[in-house]
């Protein structure tokens, strides 16, 4: 396993340092990073074509993902901000955490997503810069997945939301590396609630790694979202 992510290492160029600056050209606000790249392994790849293969009849659907919130979002998103000149930039600009790291070296992730049974997946490989326990993938790396999974299940099916509750049962290490697959369902719908559970299993779905249950909230178009508190973020990288 560690010789496989000293492998990821050196062909993802994480050895040789942060890079410097930041790019927002339009190529780079375009790159659809849930499509195979060199560091992906062969589970990763097997999953990805095994979910293609299950797409072609249209039931599940990949969904792309950027580095950026597509600003084409900015309907969906726009009634809960009163500055929408302040959202597009933000969307534009700030990264989405995810996939803020380098290629191979933290995320890598493809979801699919069952408009029928409600349902999303996660193909997630988690690279070396996620270590926590030594050789296993950090609890809060987990989150993460798990967030932006559910996080993703309960917006395609009920509409923009925020994690409100999130309750996660860690019952085995998962190495590092290695590619687990969560799987999300849309429970219930209680008024602007959606309750939302996944579980994270080993490929072979042998290993439960992890399980969560989540609350998120629909967003009230009443309530407006002030993003003016955050202007001390683009001062710092100005
Ligand atoms: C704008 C964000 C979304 C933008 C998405 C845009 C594009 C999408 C594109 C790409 C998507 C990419 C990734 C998608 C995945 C994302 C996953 C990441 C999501 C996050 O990482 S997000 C960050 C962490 N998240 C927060 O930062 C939330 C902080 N929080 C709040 O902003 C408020 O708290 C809020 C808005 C949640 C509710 O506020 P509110 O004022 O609208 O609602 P209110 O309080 O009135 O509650 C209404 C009913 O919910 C019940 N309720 C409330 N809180 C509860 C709790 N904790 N547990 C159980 N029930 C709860 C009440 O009991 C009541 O229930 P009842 O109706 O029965 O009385």
């Amino acid at each position: 396993m560690l010789r496989r992510c000293a492998r990821l290492l050196r062909t993802t160029g994480a050895l040789c340092g942060p890079k410097r600056g930041r790019s927002f050209s339009s190529e780079v606000l375009h790159v659809d990073h849930s499509l195979p790249n060199p560091s992906w392994n062969e589970d990763m790849r097997l999953l990805f074509d095994q979910f293609m293969k299950k797409s072609e009849d249209g039931s599940w659907k990949r969904l792309p993902s950027y580095k950026y919130n597509p600003t084409e979002r900015i309907e969906d998103v726009k009634i809960f901000f009163p500055d929408a000149k302040l959202l597009k930039e933000q969307m534009s600009q700030a990264q989405l955490f995810p996939r803020s790291l380098g290629e191979g070296v933290g995320f890598e992730y493809a979801m699919f997503h069952n408009h029928v049974e409600d349902r999303t997946v996660c193909i997630f490989q988690g690279g070396p810069h996620l270590q926590g326990a030594p050789g296993f993938l950090h609890g809060g790396a987990i989150a993460t997945m798990i967030d932006s999974t559910l996080g993703m299940c309960a917006i395609l099916t009920g509409g923009i939301a925020m994690t409100a509750n999130l309750n996660i049962n860690f019952r085995r290490p998962i190495p590092l590396c290695s590619v687990v697959v969560i799987n999300c369902q849309l429970d219930r719908v209680e008024g602007r609630k959606l309750f939302v559970s996944c579980n994270v299993r080993s490929m072979d779905e042998k290993t439960l790694y992890s399980e969560a249950t989540s609350t998120f909230v629909k967003l009230d178009p009443k309530k407006k979202i002030d993003i003016r508190a955050s202007g001390a973020f683009y001062t710092n990288l100005q």
